[in-house]
């Protein structure tokens, strides 16, 4: 099968110093990977190295079989890899309307980019003109997702997609992210604390800890082995009897 991501022993950390070591992923196009682990463990990192917004350290990540350059944030999303931040960095006195537009890098196909935002996100409609700063943090997190999809990304990255959301809330956004995936065939990397939901909409899962990988499989068989991923949090030294 082809990949539209590969990394190999891939480093990431900050000044020079790893904190993220000898990472290693395949994802295919419309798959649905959780990324999970306790506080600490590096996925923020690595989804920044992936987006180009901190250079690689070591190894080597190609997409669609095209080696990615280091720290280039421009080629990465160029290439495919469209990060949603935790923070979502929306512009905030900016309408809705506006923070999509701005991404969207045809002027021509801007109306239809509209349209499949709302139909994929219908509590956006009549949002259009509203600041995204007035908007509820549930509408917020759509909109940035929404303007991550408006750059047709081959691989979206998604860190904390339920930051400061109700449980209620991740729970009807995570079966969009999951159409999304299935419609357009865009791959996901979905780093999330609530570990059952993620794995209730994901194809696969991994476990970092520590800056390494210690746990990697199916998402629904995992999710039926809950001890199994606690474990992997925490360590085999605090594995039960
Ligand atoms: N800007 C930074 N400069 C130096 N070290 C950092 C920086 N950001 C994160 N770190 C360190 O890198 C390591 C990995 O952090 P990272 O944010 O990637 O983990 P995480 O798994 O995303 O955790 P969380 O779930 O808390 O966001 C941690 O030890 C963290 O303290």
């Amino acid at each position: 099968m082809s990949h539209v991501l590969t990394c190999t022993g891939l480093d990431a950390g900050y000044t020079g110093r790893p904190c993220v070591r000898g990472f290693d992923l395949e994802l295919a196009a419309g798959e649905v990977l959780a990324l999970l682990g306790p506080n600490g463990a590096g996925k923020t990192t690595v989804l920044m190295t992936l987006a180009g917004l901190l250079p690689s350290l070591a190894g080597e990540v190609s997409i669609d079989g095209h080696k990615a350059k280091s720290g280039h944030a421009r080629s990465a999303a160029k290439a495919g890899l469209v990060l949603v931040p935790d923070d979502r960095s929306l512009f905030t006195s900016l309408t809705v309307e506006e923070n999509l537009r701005l991404s969207v890098r045809s002027r021509r196909s801007w109306p239809t980019e509209r349209d499949t935002i709302v139909e994929t996100f219908p509590q956006l409609a009549d949002r259009l003109k509203v600041a995204a700063g007035a908007l509820s943090g549930g509408e917020q997190q759509m909109l940035a997702i929404g303007r991550a999809l408006v750059q047709h990304p081959k691989v979206l990255l998604i860190d904390e997609l339920s930051m400061g959301l109700a449980p209620v809330i991740v729970e009807r956004l995570l079966p969009i992210v999951r159409a999304v995936a299935d419609n357009t065939g865009t791959a996901v990397i979905l780093v999330e604390q609530h570990v059952q939901l993620a794995l209730g909409v994901a194809d696969t899962a991994m476990v970092m800890r520590h800056g390494n990988q210690v746990l990697q499989g199916n998402a629904s068989e995992l999710a039926a082995t809950p001890e199994v991923i606690e474990n992997a949090y925490m360590g085999e030294a605090f594995a039960g009897p």
